[in-house]
């Protein structure tokens, strides 16, 4: 596997708070990768160090073959950003904004594309200071693939979406990826992550819970089966590993349909639940004085 981002063991401190406390990971080059964590776990702060904005304590960080910190013009014009918020365009349409940051860059994308890919085309030629926060944050998205980047960080990019737009968000980062595009997103919609990713990684308190594909992530796959249905005006429910024998054995009970049937394994959501509980009670790392 090529690595598009190498950390090994990443510090961060803000005064005596430890936001992250030794993070190793690695992100593959074409990789769809989501970071979870709840508020203040020290995402944000990871990837402003990847992104070489901020400064690190101490660790390893490689991203596209060199270290931030020390990252030449030509790198930046590699990866591209969409911040949790950004401003200062206001009076700017979206076809100005987007031209103006196309000429930045070697190789961009063609504007008119970009426009029609993030369903901006109704809004191009209108000041983006009426914009509603949906468009706004597609304005975003569209500023960030411009410049046909290599690596693609994305900082809760649907909040505020309403339900047709994410899923239109989600086509266009699947064709991004399609195209070889490595994407680091950040999100707290787990099924964002469940659509998009191919690993997650959780993080709590500034360090790595749990990292494998949504689908396997804390063991989902083995975890037991919760097989429910309706019988005699009740509802009745059964945990088990052996979820095709218990349907079996109920079926027999009934002469045709068995009322209201479902089998259900642990969510993304309850998985991520129970890894970050542990972590919500003790959520302030303090470096010792
Ligand atoms: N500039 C700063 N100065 C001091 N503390 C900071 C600063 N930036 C972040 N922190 C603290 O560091 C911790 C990690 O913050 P960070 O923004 O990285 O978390 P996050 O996982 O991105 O959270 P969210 O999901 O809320 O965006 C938090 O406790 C936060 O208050």
């Amino acid at each position: 596997m090529t690595a598009a981002i190498r950390i090994r063991g990443l510090h961060k401190s803000y005064g005596t708070h430890r936001a992250v406390d030794g993070l190793d990971l690695d992100v593959a080059s074409g990789e769809v990768f989501a970071l979870l964590g709840p508020n203040g776990a020290g995402k944000t702060t990871t990837v402003e160090i990847l992104e070489g904005f901020r400064d690190r304590d101490t660790g390893e960080v490689v991203v596209l073959g060199t270290d931030p910190h020390h990252a030449p013009r030509a790198w930046r014009d590699r990866i591209g950003i969409v911040l949790q918020s950004s401003g200062g365009l206001d009076l700017l349409t979206p076809r100005e904004a987007l031209r103006s940051t196309a000429r930045c860059y070697r190789g961009p994308r063609d504007v008119d594309e970009v426009i029609a890919v993030t369903g901006l085309a109704e809004k191009a030629d209108s000041r983006i200071a009426g914009l509603s926060g949906g468009q706004r944050r597609r304005l975003d998205v569209a500023l960030g693939i411009v410049g046909r980047p290599e690596l693609l960080f994305l900082d809760e990019p649907t909040t505020g979406f309403d339900p047709q737009a994410r899923r239109d968000f989600w086509g266009l980062i699947r064709d991004l990826a399609g195209d070889g595009t490595t994407i680091l997103l950040t999100t707290h919609y787990l099924d964002e992550a469940e659509h998009l990713a191919d690993r997650v990684g959780v993080i709590a308190g500034g360090r790595l819970l749990a990292l494998d594909t949504p689908a396997a992530l804390g063991g989902r796959q083995s975890q037991e089966a919760t097989v429910s249905w309706e019988e005699d005006g009740v509802r009745r429910s059964v945990r088990t590993a052996e979820p095709t024998a218990e349907v079996a054995r109920v079926a027999a009970r009934f002469p045709g349909e068995v009322p209201e049937l479902t089998v259900t394994r642990p969510s993304l959501e309850d998985t991520y639940l129970s890894l970050i509980a542990p972590h919500e009670r003790t959520a302030t790392t303090e470096v010792p004085a």
